[in-house]
């Protein structure tokens, strides 16, 4: 509870500090509905009894105070239509949302971005912060609703206590909503992941990449099919919790209507046989007008503050996981100039964070200073897992990783992030940048600098692509930003060029560089990057790591590891391997043979 509170006072204090006469606004015309709606009640009162009484100066004094009242209910109640909430809620939920995403953005980690269950989470909060500001200010809104009610039974309480029992009447409404939204908050969260899967569907329908593949496949109906299970899967899911969850809300708010009815005949009854004044009927029936629309809008405004709720835990869970984030950020050494001995794994195993399955095992090897490493083995044995713990993506639970003896996780990140390159097996697509940016992001620092552009392209091999596009670097990279579409290569090409836009990493990664690309490319994308790899190492001690499934592509290694199930269980040169006869000859001989055996053409 305290956590949604603290999070309701930072959300009013973000409101006041980027829209501060907006929140004085609704603050001022809130407070003031409270007191012209008590106010004209007692007014009026006065007003009765007053000319019962043939006080005719205070009874006009009163008729006017009432009349003012009246009015100024009338001139906020507007005002309150036009403000709304909608303006602050656009306001502070750009800001709450700008802040989710850099801090998201600057997580060091990834596995928010690789678990699904925190995926779940995060699919949830997607356009929550806006629902959640909504939240917070529809609770300042039924503050001042509570202000109003409790006033009304206060003077309703005085003239008779039957009315006080609507106060508990008034919690029936309220428990059920909560229980309904525990169930719409269950299903949201179960039908994350369905969910997820009929958009990942629809883009799949909808993307001219798998869009040929579909067709080629004849599988566009089985698209469909399975998009419409899953969306009839989550929508069922949903639904059948909204219904349940309304069923709920209307049983609560019958029990309190069938209460109010009965309170009201009590007093009615009282007021017949002359137990109250002529005012008090007038205070009771003003109030008791009021009353119903103010349960209404409380229960209104709390229906709307609850439904936020589904957001808080997720939106909660992720600054505390961004909070953990940050404090478990522990080196803050920096990297050395240049590598002397190497990175040096010493007995690291790895699991995934929620995860049993040992997927590094016990690896220990030294990548000299200096060297071309070649890391290859089956699909799953571990490679792509050793590049992210290079990467600092995720840390080893057991052995360590040290750079030159020096714990890879006393450096500090960033630092280390600066003196490394990589270009990653499933890298990304940048299509509402120009080329020049998509290059130029490997090195934010140098995205403006021409030199250092041209040089990684060229490393790349991705001249080529440049010449051809209408604008050149300067071109988009989709039709839908104004530009054109790259091919699957020259995505991989342009990831190239990224991964080269840093003059002096000391750890320079390619995973599988040359998937997506045809022979000739290959080759001299090989060869650039062996020649880049000796300039590296004889610069600053860099290590080159190359991840490939084709063989003889990384037999000029250095050193070749051969990882199978996260075991790391051969090492040593292309033909020592090839001597020993081991798993790496296997593969190698099976790799010649399916070659050799490719028709000329
Ligand atoms: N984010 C993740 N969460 C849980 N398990 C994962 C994750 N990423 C990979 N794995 C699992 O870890 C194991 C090693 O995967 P990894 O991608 O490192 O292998 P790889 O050798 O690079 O495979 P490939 O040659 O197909 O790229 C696999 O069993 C994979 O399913």
């Amino acid at each position: 509870m305290t956590r949604y509170l603290r999070l309701w006072v930072e959300v009013l204090g973000i409101s006041w500090r980027h829209a501060g006469r907006l929140t004085a606004t609704v603050f001022a015309i809130e407070a003031g509905l409270v007191i012209a709606n008590i106010g004209m009640a007692l007014a009026m009162r006065t007003a009765v009894d007053e000319m019962g009484a043939r006080n005719e100066a205070p009874a006009v004094g009163a008729a006017v105070a009432a009349a003012v009242a009246c009015t100024l209910v009338l001139v906020l109640n507007r005002l309150h239509g036009l403000v709304g909430l909608f303006l602050i809620v656009e306001k502070v939920g750009a800001v709450i949302e700008d802040r989710l995403l850099r801090d998201i953005a600057t997580l060091q980690q990834i596995e928010h971005l690789e678990r699904s269950d925190y995926l779940d989470r995060i699919t949830v909060l997607k356009g929550a912060p806006k629902r959640i500001v909504g939240g917070m200010w529809n609770a300042v809104r039924a503050c001042f609703t509570f202000l109003q009610l409790a006033l009304t039974l206060v003077l309703l309480g005085a003239v008779s206590p039957w009315f006080l029992a609507l106060l508990g009447l008034a919690v029936a409404p309220l428990w059920c909503d909560r229980k309904g939204r525990e169930i719409e908050s269950r299903a949201e969260i179960d039908t994350a992941e369905v969910f997820r899967l009929q958009r990942h569907l629809f883009d799949v329908a909808t993307d001219a990449a798998a869009g040929k593949e579909i067709r080629t496949g004849l599988a566009g109906p089985t698209v469909a099919r399975l998009q419409t299970a899953a969306m009839g899967e989550a929508t069922a899911g949903r639904y059948a919790a909204r219904v349940r969850a309304a069923w709920l809300r209307a049983m609560g708010y019958t029990v309190f209507v069938v209460g109010f009815a009965v309170s009201l005949s009590v007093i009615m009854h009282r007021a017949s046989s002359g137990n109250a004044t002529a005012g008090d009927v007038v205070l009771v029936v003003t109030l008791t007008l009021n009353l119903q629309q103010t349960v209404e809008a409380a229960v209104g405004q709390l229906t709307a503050t609850m439904s936020a709720g589904i957001y808080l835990d997720p939106y909660l869970w992720l600054r505390s996981y961004i909070a953990a984030e940050r404090e478990s950020r522990t080196g803050h050494k920096m990297p050395p100039g240049q590598l002397r001995t190497g990175i040096r794994f010493d007995h690291v195993s790895f699991s995934y964070p929620g995860t049993n399955k040992i997927v590094i095992d016990d690896v220990s090897v030294l990548l000299p200073a200096g060297s071309v490493v070649a890391l290859v083995g089956e699909f799953g044995s571990g490679k792509s897992t050793l590049v992210k713990l290079l990467s600092r993506f995720y840390h080893p639970q057991t052995g360590t990783i040290t750079v030159d003896d020096v714990d890879l996780c006393a450096l500090e990140t960033e630092a280390w992030r600066q003196r490394t390159s990589a270009a990653y097996q499933d890298f990304g697509r940048y299509p509402q940048m120009t080329f020049a940016e998509a290059v130029g992001l490997g090195d934010i620092a140098k995205l403006g600098d021409q030199e250092a552009l041209f040089r990684a392209i060229d490393t790349a091999d991705a001249d080529g692509i440049v010449d051809r596009l209408p604008e050149g670097a300067a071109t988009r990279l989709s039709p839908a930003y104004g530009g054109v579409d790259l091919s699957e290569g020259q995505w991989q090409k342009t990831a190239l060029a990224r991964a080269s836009m840093r003059w002096d990493p000391l750890l320079f990664m390619l995973d599988e560089p040359t998937a997506s690309l045809d022979a000739p490319s290959e080759h001299t994308v090989f060869r650039r990057y062996m020649e880049r790899a000796r300039q590296l190492a004889a610069r600053n001690g860099a290590v080159t790591l190359v991840v490939s499934h084709r063989l003889s592509t990384v037999a000029g290694a250095d050193l070749v590891l051969v990882l199978d199930r996260g075991k790391l269980v051969e090492q040593g040169t292309h033909e020592e391997l090839l001597a020993a006869g081991g798993r790496y000859s296997e593969l190698y001989r099976l790799q010649a043979k399916a070659y050799s055996m490719r028709p000329s053409v």
